[in-house]
Order: structure tokens, then sequence, then C-alpha cells
């Protein structure tokens, strides 16, 4: 069958709601999600063995985007399809993967690392997996309750499988983490197996749809050959094969750090296009006494809230592209037996995915303020899209253990720098810095950009000279980079700053040479307003670091408000062409057709409140105080 994939999801009835899911208790809300989770999982499995065909060509994209209407919340299979799946393909076996990857499988998975007890040092994990070379097999164990696995999505009551992250040990040596793929339920009762403890962990501020669960084991076996065996091996007679660079297992999170920028940048697109549709619907007060109401859009102060918004979503979709580029070339050379660019990847995708889900969270939030007293209606969905944004600060690493990590490689090349020993041409400007080599401030793109890396180096230099300091006054290393902990992140974060200018600059100008004149124009003043933004917000680090003066900040700060007028005519333009479904962004604020106040008066009459005209309670708990003296 040929389908269109927008319209045939579109048209399956039982994926869209009558009742606003906030109407519905924690419990139907989960029923209702995963009803729906199952019809997607059919015709994404119905893609996938080519029983339906498509007649648009970005099928998964366009399946994962339409998700955010369907669920308005989170797939419960998020993690199923996302994590389980990714990692079994990466880092399986060949073997493995011909056994767990059939799309008719059984299996409903999730992957399980974080415990009560231990998130972000996953060294510190206490789950076991115990070598019983007797049986061929593994014994899963949790100790005590601290290393109970808490948080995985999916893992409450829809997985029927998982893959665990546990310490590996074999004849009383720990081997450290490995994954293990294991049954947890019965495929066909879904009972938990013997000596698996599983449920949900309650309701959170937002993936309430998502069954985040806890699980413990006792003692439960698993065969040998359920280990994840690409890059690590145990042998039957237990020997320990080593992988090639003990941070492979780590491989997961790097992949989803890496992804989540891009959807990121979605979930600004979404705020962006709620927050301007509706400044360009909405008038109030005149901005001279004798003029009528304006669109609150014509607030230069709007503008300032929300185009840099835009911006930021399109610097996310470019950065996110490269990274996701960067990552396919280091997987391949991994491949080949080549680690060298792992721990740049690394350091890149740890800061990108910290600003990125930071910049994310307090944009929506931004937007939710923009929006005046109706951004706070659920029926606006920029509630949801702000619960749903920040998790990600703290998920899949959180932000500051991740700025710590991209600090440890800045740390390595301003020592270097400051050893005079060569360094790679992308931290040339380290040694810059040192031998005073400062360029003469331009207020241009490409000034702001050189200014950054000013920033970058200061700000390493300081915290490394503090590091130094502490060793000098005898305190050990991890105390001394403890101490030093709050200069560090601020310049992990510069340099994850100066990475976005620069990667969004160099690309938007490459990519205006392919497109028409108009529209090249166009990227170019969201660009320049992109880099504007930050060197105006960090100007006081400019006047640190870089020989910036404070004329060229007032500069700086005309232009920034030219550019604001120059992308207000185009600003509803711009978010119409993130050609986001309103079948999607579920906003009454911000639907194509501006019919603001008729689709709240609309979704107003969706909530049981207005069922009947007096609500019981009257009768049972008001009247008899109010009315109690009057009889
Ligand atoms: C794939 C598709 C996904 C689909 C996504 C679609 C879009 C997404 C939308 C929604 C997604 C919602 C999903 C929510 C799901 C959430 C899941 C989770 O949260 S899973 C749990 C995640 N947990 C963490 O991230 C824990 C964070 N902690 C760590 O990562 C580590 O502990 C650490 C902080 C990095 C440190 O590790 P450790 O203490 O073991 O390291 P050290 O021994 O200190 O060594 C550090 C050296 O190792 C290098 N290193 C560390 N990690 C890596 C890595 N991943 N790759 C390469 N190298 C690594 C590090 O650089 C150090 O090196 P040196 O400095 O010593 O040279
Ligand atoms: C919505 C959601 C979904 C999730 N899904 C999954 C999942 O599917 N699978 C899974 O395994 N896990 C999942 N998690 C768990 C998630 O990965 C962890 O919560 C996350 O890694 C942070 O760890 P933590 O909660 O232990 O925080 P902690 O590490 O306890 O952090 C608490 C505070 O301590 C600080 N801190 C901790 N260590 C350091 C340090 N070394 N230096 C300086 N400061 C430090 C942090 O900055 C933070 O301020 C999910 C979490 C959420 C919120």
């Amino acid at each position: 069958m040929m389908i269109h994939t927008n319209n045939y999801i579109l048209n399956i009835k039982e994926l869209w709601d009558d009742v606003p899911e906030e109407y519905l208790s924690h419990k139907e809300r989960y029923e209702n999600a995963i009803k729906k989770a199952f019809i997607v999982l059919k015709v994404l499995r119905q893609l996938h063995t080519g029983n339906i065909q498509i007649t648009d060509h970005r099928t998964p994209t366009n399946v994962y985007s339409i998700q955010d209407g369907i669920f308005r919340n989170v797939n419960p299979l998020l993690i199923h399809i996302g994590l389980f799946w990714s990692t079994i393909a990466a880092q399986a076996s060949t073997e493995q993967q011909a056994e767990w990857l059939q799309p008719d499988s059984s299996m409903i998975g999730t992957y399980v690392q974080t415990e009560l007890g231990h998130g972000s040092f996953i060294r510190g994990i206490e789950t076991t997996a115990t070598y019983d070379s007797t049986t061929d097999e593994f014994i899963l164990h949790t100790p005590r309750l601290s290393a109970y696995k808490w948080w995985p999505g999916g893992l409450g009551n829809t997985a029927n499988a998982c893959l665990v992250m546990a310490q590996l040990y074999i004849n009383g040596t720990c081997h450290g983490l490995h994954i293990f793929l294991a049954q947890i339920r019965d495929f066909d009762t879904h009972k938990p197996l013997p000596g698996i403890k599983v449920g949900e962990i309650g309701p959170k501020m937002g993936f309430n749809t998502a069954d985040n669960g806890f699980l413990g084991f006792d003692n439960h076996r698993i065969p040998r050959t359920n280990m994840l065996m690409k890059n690590v091996q145990v042998l039957r007679d237990g020997t320990y094969v080593k992988p090639k660079h003990d941070k492979l297992t780590y491989g997961s999170m790097l992949l989803t750090r890496v992804t989540l920028i891009s959807d990121l940048a979605y979930q600004l697109s979404k705020a962006a296009t709620i927050a301007v549709r509706y400044s360009a619907v909405r008038r109030q007060s005149p901005i001279k006494s004798n003029e009528p109401e304006r669109q609150i859009l014509d607030f230069v102060s709007q503008q300032h809230k929300l185009f840099i918004t835009i911006a930021s979503s399109h610097v996310y979709r470019v950065v996110g592209l490269w990274m996701w580029n960067s990552h396919k070339r280091v997987t391949a050379d991994i491949h080949e037996g080549n680690m060298g660019q792992l721990p740049e990847l690394h350091a890149l995708a740890c800061c990108l995915k910290a600003i990125s889900s930071r910049d994310a969270s307090a944009l929506v939030e931004q937007c939710r303020l923009a929006c005046g007293g109706h951004g706070y209606m659920m029926a606006s969905n920029l509630p949801q899209i702000y619960a749903y944004t920040t998790a990600a600060v703290t998920y899949e690493g959180e932000y500051t253990v991740l700025l710590l990590q991209t600090a440890r490689y800045l740390v390595k090349f301003w020592r270097l720098a400051a050893e005079h020993k060569p360094l790679p041409q992308n931290f040339a400007y380290f040694e810059d810095y040192i031998k005073k080599n400062f360029e003469q401030w331009r207020n241009s793109p490409e000034g702001i950009i050189e200014g950054f890396k000013a920033i970058v180096a200061g700000k390493t230099k300081a915290a490394y000279d503090t590091l130094q300091c502490n060793l000098r006054n005898g305190r050990e290393f991890e105390e001394a980079w403890n101490m030093a902990s709050v200069q560090l992140t601020n310049a992990s974060e510069a340099y994850a700053r100066s990475l976005l200018c620069e990667v969004f600059w160099k690309e938007t100008v490459q990519l205006s040479t392919k497109v028409s004149k108009s529209l090249a124009i166009v990227l170019e003043q969201l660009a320049e307003l992109y880099l504007m933004y930050w060197a105006l917000e960090k100007h006081g680090d400019l006047l640190l670091y870089s020989t910036i003066s404070r004329n060229d900040i007032e500069a700086l700060q005309s232009r920034y408000e030219e550019l604001l007028a120059l992308i207000r005519p185009n600003a509803v333009g711009l978010v119409d062409a993130f050609d986001i479904r309103d079948e999607v962004l579920c906003s009454t604020l911000g639907a194509y057709d501006g019919r603001v106040y008729e689709r709240m008066m609309e979704e107003a009459s969706k909530s049981p409140l207005n069922e009947d005209v007096v609500n019981e309670s009257f009768h049972k708990y008001i009247r008899p105080v109010t009315m109690k003296n009057k009889l």
C-alpha cells in the first residue's frame, strides 16, 4: 500500500483525543498513551517490512514529529525505539543483532542505567553481574536499596526486556560497567519473572506518559551470551577480552547527547511558532496614545524575547546536523580501530548537550512568559513543551557534570599551551592569548567569534591558574578540581557558545551561496542577530578578555536593534517556515489560522467542570456553609 505518512497517521482516529489529556488520571493517561504507542509501532513495523510504502520522503522524521501531537507528552516507547534498539545495533555482536533485532520481536525494551543512589557517577553503580562458569550464566543482583534501578522510561509497565548497566564480576575480579540484555516480564502474560521486582515511580513534572520505572534483581540468571559483545567479550571459560577503548560502553549516551541537540531545536521551533503567531494576533495598548492598539509583536522588547528563539532554533538545527555528521565520521573511524577522535567528540557532545538543553528550556519559558497569562494555560501547550525541554537539562548527563567533562578537555589543551607544546589548529588561539597576540576588535560576526575565543582562553586560563594554585597549596588533584569547578564550568560554557557562534555563522554563510538572494539576506540577519545577542549578553566577559571598547558595545547594541526591525516583517513567515502542523503544535495560541480567542473558548468548553451548570460540590460543601444561618 502506498501512503503519505502525515495524512495516513492524521487519519487514524484512535490516535487523536476528544478529551484533552490533562483531564485524565495518571493511570488513564498512561493507558491512552500506550494504546496510541502500539498503533504507531505497528505503522513503523509496516514501514520497516515494506508492507506499506511512503510517498513522502522523510518518514521516520515525520512519524517522529507527528508523535508530539499524538502524545502531547512522550511516547512510552521512546526509549524502546530510540535507545534500546540503537544500543543493540551499536554494541551487540553480529550474531546477537541477528537474533534480537527482528522487526517482529516480542521484546519491548528499555535502557536501564540510573539507580536510586547513582545517576551521574556511573562508576558508582551497584548492580552486579557475576559470571557463573558452571552454568554459563550471569547472575544479576541488586545488593541494597540504593542499587535499585530508578528512572528508565517504559520500565514501569511497558517493557518486558531491558538493557542493564551492571558491574561485571568474574572470579571475584570487577571489570567495571557492562551492558546486559535481561528479560524481566513473561512475553505472554506480562507478569514479572521470578527474581524481578519492577514498578512505576509515580507522577513527574512532565514525561507522565513514559512510565519511568524501578527495578530490582534477586539473583536473576541470564545466559552468558546476553552480555552485549561487539566491543568486549566474556568467553565460556570466563576469560575477559578487553574492549579497544574502555568508554565504548558509554556510546549510547554519546549518541543520544548528539541526537538531542536536533530534538531541542525542534522544541524551540514549536515554542517560537506559538509565541510569534500569538504575538501577531494579540493586540495590547497603543504605542502612541492616539493610535489603535498594536500587535504585541510590534513592541521591540517583545521582538527581543522572540527573535532570539527563532534564531536559536536554527542554530541548534545546524549544529545538531554538524554533530550528527561528526558522530558518523568518528563511528566509522572507531569501526576501523581508530579511537583518536572519540575524546573530542565526547567533549563537544557534552558541552553542546548541556548548553542546548539549558538554552532551550530558558527560551521556551521566555516564549511562555511572552504570551502573558494565556501562556500559562495548558491549552497553549507551552507548559508541556517547557516540562519536556527542561528534563533534558538533567537526563542523559546532568548539566554541570557534562560541562565539567568538557572542562577536562579544555584544561588539557591549556596545559599544552602553558608548556609551549604544539597545539591542534582549533586551539591555536590559546597560544595567541598567552602571547597576548590580541586582534583589534571588529564589530562584525567574525570579530565576535574571535572575541568569544578570547573569552574561552581567558576563562580556561583563570580556571587553570586556580587549579594550579590549589595544587601548590597542597590540595590533591580531585579536591583542587572541585575548588575550581565554578570557573571550570564557566570556561566550558564559553567554549560551547564560541562553537555555536562559529559553526552557525560559517554554515549560514555557506548556505547563503546556495539559496536565493532574498532568502540569504534573511538567514544572515538571523545568524548575525544570534551573534549580536550573545555578544551583548556577554559584554562583561568581552570587556575582560577581548579588546572591545564601550563605544564598540554601543555600536553592537544599535546594530542589534536594527536587526530586530529588519526581521520584524518576516517574523511570521519565519515561523510558518518551520512548517509545524496544527495537529502537532496542539496550541490554542499558535494555530495557523490565528483564531486564538475562539479556540480558547472551544477548549474551555471541554473542561469537565463545565458539564453541569451547578456542580454537585455546591450542594455538598458550599451551600451548607454559605446558607447555614440564612435558613
Ligand atoms: C539514539 C537515539 C535516541 C533518540 C533520541 C531522540 C530524541 C530525544 C528525545 C527525547 C529523549 C528522551 C530520552 C530520555 C532518556 C534518558 C535516558 C538517560 O538519562 S540514560 C542515563 C544517562 N546517564 C548519564 O548520562 C550519566 C552521566 N554520567 C556519565 O556519562 C559519566 O559518569 C561521566 C560523567 C561522563 C564520567 O564517567 P566516569 O566517571 O566513568 O569516567 P571517568 O572514569 O572519570 O573517565 C572519564 C574519562 O572518560 C571519558 N569519557 C567519559 N564518557 C565518555 C564517552 N561517552 N565517550 C568517550 N569518552 C568518555 C572522559 O572524557 C574522560 O577522559 P579523560 O579526561 O580521562 O581523558
Ligand atoms: C525525565 C527523565 C528521564 C530519564 N530516563 C532515564 C532512562 O531512560 N534511563 C536511565 O538509566 N536514566 C534515566 N534518567 C536518569 C538521568 O539520567 C539522571 O537523573 C541524570 O543522569 C542525573 O543524575 P542524578 O539524578 O543522579 O543527579 P545527581 O548526579 O545526583 O545530581 C544532583 C546535583 O549534584 C550535582 N553533581 C553531581 N555530581 C557532581 C560532580 N561530580 N561535580 C559537580 N556537581 C555534581 C549535579 O550538578 C546536580 O546539581 C532519566 C531522568 C529524567 C529526569
